[in-house]
């Protein structure tokens, strides 16, 4: 993974290290059901930043409260100092692009097509252009498939660029995923579940593209259930446990905390039974998650 992705605003930012989303008091009620309590959350420029809990403790409704999928019930989310509009499109235009956990890809377009889907924030030609076909247009398209290319090339997939997306490996279809989110030139990316299902060769890439995006300038924010890739990637880590955040803190702060071990983790991270290779397993909660959408494939 050699190529760089050029950046467009947020170098400067991530140098400053100011806040890029902040989310207050954020509820979500379905009906009598709370799925989110009360959280705040920031993400500062330059920051991963990761999002934990148990099984339906609220974390992808959080997300969606972000992103503009759900109105929260209660509370504010600001990007940049302003808040959002609860509409996803005006979100993604902001500057916060997000993958899903089961993968949203258009299974019969290419690769290449995938990812230019995910310009199309980006591109000011219109329709009228479109329909014309002018010099104007030729030019926005040139330049958003280069682009598209550039994106590709930093995520490993150049070579699949013709290729359908259905036709991709599985780890592959959740890099085409990044990719596509990516193309939308965010400040902050959301990632839900990016490794999941993945073998453990995948998701140390999976880590390490994820690094490399913070390199670029953009800000992550990622919930996952395998404890191993997120005590490794994040500078900082929220545990939502019944839609409540019970505890935020480093890596090492998190796991180590009585209360994190109690409600979520089960044990001790480090104290956890080795893998086959000797580094520790992730918990009985991620392992059961794994398997089951490993079945899925
Ligand atoms: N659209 C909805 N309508 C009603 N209840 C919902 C809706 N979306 C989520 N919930 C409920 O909200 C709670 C939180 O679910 P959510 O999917 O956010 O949890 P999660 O932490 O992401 O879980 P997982 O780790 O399994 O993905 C659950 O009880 C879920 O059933």
């Amino acid at each position: 993974m050699t190529t760089t992705i050029p950046q467009q605003p947020t170098p400067a930012d991530a140098a400053a290290g100011g806040t890029l989303l902040q989310a207050r008091g954020v509820i979500m009620r379905f009906g009598g059901l709370t799925a989110v309590r009360n959280v705040d959350l920031t993400v500062n420029s330059g920051e991963i930043v990761g999002l934990i809990g148990p099984n339906g403790a609220g974390k992808t409704t959080f997300f969606n409260c972000l992103t503009g999928l759900y109105v929260p019930t209660e509370g504010t989310v600001s990007y940049r100092g302003t808040v959002l509009p609860p509409k996803p499109h005006l979100v993604t235009k902001a500057g916060i692009a997000r993958t899903f956990q089961n993968i949203r890809l258009f299974a019969n377009m290419t690769v290449l097509e995938n990812v230019l889907v995910g310009r199309h924030t980006r591109t000011r030609e219109g329709l009228f252009s479109a329909i014309v076909r002018g010099p104007g247009f030729h030019k926005a398209e040139r330049a958003s498939r280069e682009r598209a290319m550039e994106l590709l090339a930093f995520t490993g997939l150049a070579d699949k660029a013709e290729h359908l997306a259905r036709n991709l490996p599985y780890g592959e279809q959740r890099k085409l995923e990044i990719a596509r989110a990516l193309a939308s030139e965010p400040g902050l990316l959301l990632l839900d579940e990016p490794t999941a299902g993945m073998n453990p060769q995948e998701t140390r890439a999976t880590e390490e593209l994820v690094f490399a995006i913070r390199d670029q300038g953009i800000a992550v924010l990622v919930i996952e259930h395998d404890m191993r890739f997120i005590f490794n990637l994040c500078d900082r880590v929220a545990v939502l446990v019944q839609g409540e955040k019970l505890v935020e803190g480093t890596s090492e702060v998190v796991q180590n905390d009585e209360r994190v071990i109690a409600a979520y983790l089960g044990e001790p991270f480090e104290g956890a039974p080795a893998d086959e290779d000797g580094t520790p397993a992730a918990t009985a909660d991620d392992a059961s998650t794994t398997s089951e959408q490993e079945n899925d494939r």
